[in-house]
């Protein structure tokens, strides 16, 4: 009898160490004396994923999936996401911490989808020196003198994306219509190629695949996206090797300032290889397109339910106007003028950052606050985190542009990121913004059809109907 419940005892005992041991492994804790963050890790493997994305789906990350985290266990919180074990950061601190620590204690860390679609030698993918370099080509065109050209190219897109599709029509879609537009910037102003109907369809199917299920069978998101993605490569080669032989040839010096010519001059040079450009140009094209857009639309939705700030953007605009001759292009110079129009941008993009985040991944054991991020583990900040903290920004649910009037704590906005990885193309899009507003509210009169349109998230925001609008020409 003694021997059975010794037995029972012992059987029971390692069942209870197995447990104890499979329980710490799940979570993270491997049983030395590190700790870790608070918060739930979830089911094994899935984790809080089915919560994340149905926050994602809804646009209320923030409101549904970080929010009621932080209220339970402070703004360092750790759940698993997507099999990873993630630690979720919030507050400037945060920011400054971990964005500011790129490449020393982590790097970038893209779901395996996205860098499969976007291509893994782009420069999302690239660490340190080689990072450092391949950023060099992108951001040498936007330098100032870049900068000096590219506004009357915006300009030309512009009016002729108006000509073509507002020109006539009483109503349009304003995100899909700024989506157009800004793909023809990156298209034409920066990848000196032609935009044809069906290549921004081209994109959107890559886009569509990029936070999927990893399902690589015919007829999965995944599976189109990839396929989309390598009729876009076919295409983008073609034009690469045509523009470096006409380069090797001492021709294509019309196209000096513009971005192919650059990665392609770090071709010639053996500076960079040819998957490198490609895989730079695919990225590039859905950094900025999709990003401007949404911003665009959300600074319309903005304006149209502040009239007040409506009257002093277009007063600034119309002062513009008339400081130029008849046909005049805006230049540089001009959208430096537009002081009020970018702070209402810079509200909107604090009230609707078009990314949410990002990830990251630790490459060594973090200490932060008191806890311990184990190396691999991922962390992920977000912009919601202090956009709507009332200690950076007062009252921080009303829309409110002059609040930029005053400066804004570094890592307290960061709508375009921050540290070695801040935005390449924060320039350009800025631009991008300034002029598309400026022929906008300068030769249109216009109205939201649906003013409570849902936002929804696929997988970066987006007006569920696109965002229409009726519009009259003012002259
Ligand atoms: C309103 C428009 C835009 C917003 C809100 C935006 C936002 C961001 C954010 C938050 C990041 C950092 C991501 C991270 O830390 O993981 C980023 C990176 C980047 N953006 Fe933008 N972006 C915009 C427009 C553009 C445009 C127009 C371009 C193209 C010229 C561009 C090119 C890039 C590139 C190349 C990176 C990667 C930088 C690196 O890894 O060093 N973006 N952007």
């Amino acid at each position: 009898m003694g021997f059975v419940f010794g037995f029972v005892l012992s059987l029971s005992a390692i069942l209870v160490s197995i447990i104890s041991f499979l329980y710490k492994k799940l979570n993270g804790n491997n049983g030395n004396n590190r700790r870790l963050p608070p918060g739930n890790m979830g089911l094994p493997w899935i984790g809080e994923t089915l919560a994340f994305y149905k926050a994602q789906l809804k646009n209320q990350l923030f409101e549904d999936f970080i929010k009621p985290r932080i209220t339970r266990h402070g703004t360092v919180f750790k759940t698993r996401l997507m099999g990873s074990p993630t630690v979720v950061v919030s507050g400037v601190s945060a920011n400054r911490f971990f964005l500011s620590n790129e490449f020393k204690l982590v790097v970038s860390s893209w779901p395996s989808t996205a860098v499969q679609l976007m291509g893994k030698d782009s420069i999302m993918e690239k660490i340190g020196e080689r990072h450092h370099s391949v950023r060099g080509m992108i951001t040498e065109v936007l330098s100032p003198s870049g900068l000096e050209h590219l506004v009357p190219k915006i300009c030309k897109t512009v009016e002729e994306h108006l000509k073509t599709n507002w020109q006539g029509q009483d109503r349009i879609t304003l995100f899909s219509s700024a989506k157009m537009q800004t793909f023809s910037v990156v298209m034409e102003c920066l990848l000196g190629i032609d935009v044809e109907p069906g290549m921004l369809d081209m994109f959107e199917r890559v886009l569509e695949g990029v936070f999927k299920p990893l399902i690589d069978l015919p007829g999965f998101p995944f599976w189109r996206a990839k396929k989309a993605r390598l009729e876009i490569v076919e295409m983008l080669l073609n034009v690469v090797r045509k523009k470096r032989e006409e380069m090797e040839r001492g021709l294509g010096e019309k196209e000096e300032g513009m971005l192919v010519t650059q990665l392609i001059k770090g071709l010639i040079r053996g500076e960079i290889s040819e998957v490198e450009v490609i895989d730079n140009m695919v990225l590039l094209v859905f950094a900025a397109h999709d990003t401007t857009s949404f911003a665009i639309a959300m600074i319309c939705r903005m304006l149209a339910s502040h009239p007040n700030s409506y009257t002093l953007l277009l007063q600034e605009h119309v002062k513009i106007m008339e400081s130029k001759r008849p046909g005049e292009t805006l230049t540089l110079e001009d959208t430096r003028k537009m002081n009020y129009t970018w702070q209402v941008a810079r509200e909107s993009l604090r009230m609707f950052p078009p990314i949410f985040g990002s990830f990251r991944k630790a490459i060594v054991d973090i200490q932060y606050e008191g806890f311990t991020i184990p190396k691999g583990w991922k962390v992920l900040w977000t912009a919601y985190g202090t956009h709507y903290d009332k200690d950076y920004f007062a009252n921080p649910l009303s829309f409110n542009p002059s609040r930029f009037e005053e400066p804004i704590p570094p890592y307290a906005f960061i709508p375009f990121g921050g540290g070695p990885r801040i935005c390449a193309g924060y320039q350009l899009a800025k631009l991008n913004i300034l002029v598309f507003l400026h022929y906008m509210v300068t030769r249109y009169d216009w109205s939201l059809i649906q003013p409570d349109e849902p936002i929804t998230m696929d997988p970066l925001p987006v007006p569920l109907h696109g965002m229409p609008i009726k519009i009259s020409p003012k002259f």
